[in-house]
């Protein structure tokens, strides 16, 4: 399917959009954004293929949204382990962490050795906001990414990759290829170098906004929080 993407410039216009004219907050947005990449999670990876996902956080809203992500999958019953290396001192992260501890989710420093532990990953590092090249201590978790067996589910973007020009030409990343994508809201340019089953989350658009950017956004089925928008190496 061609659908029209999105510029990192208008991503971070829409949020903001969707905030003032769209009268959301900043919570609601990531809840229901956290809530689409579970789905994906559950549809690609349900929990008779393995309950152990491990949740790797950058320190923005992607990796706010991968905390919220960890939440839901616990409710449905996997075991979800948490790497948020650069935790956030804002106080909706906080609350997020409390969210998770409270559910006596472990959180880990040691990425290897949690790599070693999982069914499914789930990458939350870098979003919209992402800007080359990478700091520590992302680099050696991009390149373990980058060489596992174990599928990803990359949230909004695979992390390391340039917002617009896909991945990285060398270096960590340069690699990468996620099995899953959740874009949220609308797919952003770097999702023509992706190949793999591609979702659209983030059902929290109303027509005006999505007009505003000329986004012409695929009808999601039912109460699902995602619609499956490319597979089998289908490109946009
Ligand atoms: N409307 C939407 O589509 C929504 C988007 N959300 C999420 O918000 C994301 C964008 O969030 P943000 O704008 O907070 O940004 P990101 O989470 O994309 O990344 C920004 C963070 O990463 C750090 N960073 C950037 N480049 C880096 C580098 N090279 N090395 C190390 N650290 C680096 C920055 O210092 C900052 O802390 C989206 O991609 C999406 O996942 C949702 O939370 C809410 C709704
Ligand atoms: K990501």
């Amino acid at each position: 399917m061609a659908m029209k993407t999105l510029s990192a410039k208008n991503a971070l216009a829409l949020d903001k959009d969707l905030m003032s004219i769209g009268a959301f907050s900043i919570d609601q947005l990531m809840e229901l954004a956290g809530l689409s990449v579970s789905q994906a999670v559950y549809r690609v990876h349900p929990p008779s293929r393995g309950r152990r996902v491990l949740v790797a956080c950058g320190p923005g809203n992607n990796g706010g949204d991968g905390l919220v992500a960890a939440r839901h999958l616990w409710h449905y019953g996997y075991k979800p382990t948490i790497y948020y290396p650069k935790q956030s001192k804002n106080e909706l992260y906080q609350r997020l962490t409390t969210q998770l501890k409270n559910l006596n989710i472990p959180f880990t420093d040691d990425f290897p050795s949690a790599l070693k532990q999982t069914d499914h990953i789930v990458d939350a590092i870098f979003g919209f906001s992402f800007k080359p090249p990478i700091r520590d201590p992302f680099p050696s978790v991009i390149t373990l990414l980058e060489e596992t067996s174990i599928p990803i589910t990359s949230v909004d973007a695979p992390s390391s990759w340039d917002i617009e020009e896909g991945p990285p030409k060398e270096g960590p990343g340069a690699k990468f290829n996620p099995e899953v994508l959740v874009s949220l809201t609308a797919p952003k340019p770097l999702a023509k170098w992706f190949v793999g089953r591609h979702f659209l989350g983030g059902r929290f658009v109303s027509p005006d906004i999505a007009q505003k950017y000329e986004l012409e956004l695929p009808e999601y089925d039912g109460i699902d929080q995602i619609v499956e928008i490319g597979k089998d190496g289908q490109k946009l």
